[in-house]
């Protein structure tokens, strides 16, 4: 009851939100378990009607991720989209979330789920092909979640690039690409958010059988022999 006391008190201030404060709110409502009480109207989305082939590319900062999805989608035509790379666009075009995302990042946090999922979708929307490669989400279940309910799909496929921490933090590091996260400390941030919140996840699609563990360490070439044959496989399949 004290609960719902509480969360009434809040309408006035859901009534008058920014999608970016909803958002944050939604969040909020999620981890409290009431997550029923803020959620957006989800609308029939166009990518409803494709015949979609998604695959989630998970791992830890620095597991190489980007640079697999940049092989894949030289060898099997994939659309590359990274989550963290439409939130970085997202900040620099100064948006109403353009502060809060770059805090987030910044303390190596996850940005609500609702901006992220409408980012990736908006860019699924826009773009002509049905094979999307989706780098670095979910990052927890709120994330999983979300994308089910609005996206309305599942993955065909979620790799996870399984790489030690000493060698994730060496190529973080060695990076150089001008990332305000790319330091020693936003580092050490990222990993005990991946750690604490990646586990649920990758149990979740492992029990649904579409997970499969790559070992992230040898060289680039190395690791995409372990990729290909993933893909490679539903090449001729029903998709
Ligand atoms: N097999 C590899 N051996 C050595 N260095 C690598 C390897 N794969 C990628 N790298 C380098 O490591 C750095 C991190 O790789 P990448 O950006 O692909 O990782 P990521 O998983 O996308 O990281 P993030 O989650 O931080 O975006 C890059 O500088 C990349 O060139
Ligand atoms: O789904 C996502 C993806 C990313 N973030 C935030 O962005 C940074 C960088 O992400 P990379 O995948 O390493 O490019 C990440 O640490 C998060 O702060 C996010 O919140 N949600
Ligand atoms: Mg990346």
């Amino acid at each position: 009851m004290a609960m719902w006391r509480r969360v009434a008190s809040l309408s006035p201030l859901i009534r008058s939100s920014s999608s970016c404060k909803l958002a944050f709110l939604n969040q909020v409502a999620y981890r409290l378990n009431i997550s029923e009480l803020f959620t957006t109207e989800v609308n029939e989305s166009p990518l409803t009607k494709k015949d979609l082939f998604i695959s989630f590319v998970l791992g830890g900062p620095g597991s190489g991720k980007g640079t697999q999805c940049a092989k894949i989608v030289e060898t099997f035509g994939h659309v590359h989209l990274s989550a963290g790379e439409l939130l970085r666009r997202e900040l620099i075009s100064n948006s109403e979330c353009a502060a809060m995302i770059l805090n987030t990042i910044k303390e190596g946090k996850i940005v609500p789920s609702e901006v992220t999922v409408k980012l990736i979708q908006k860019e699924m929307e826009s773009i002509d092909n049905h094979k999307f490669l989706i780098d670095g989400f979910p990052r927890n279940e709120e994330n999983r979640k979300a994308f089910e309910k609005i996206i309305r799909a599942d993955p065909d496929v979620v790799l996870f690039f399984d790489c030690p921490e000493e060698e994730m933090v060496k190529r973080v590091l060695n990076r150089n690409e001008g990332r305000v996260d790319d330091n020693k400390e936003t580092v050490k941030k990222r990993l005990e958010v991946f750690y604490a919140s990646h586990l649920p996840v990758i149990n979740y699609y492992s029990q649904k059988g579409k997970l499969y563990k790559i070992e992230a360490v040898g060289t680039e070439d190395e690791i995409f022999e372990r990729v290909r044959p993933v893909f490679a496989a539903f090449e001729h399949g029903p998709k």
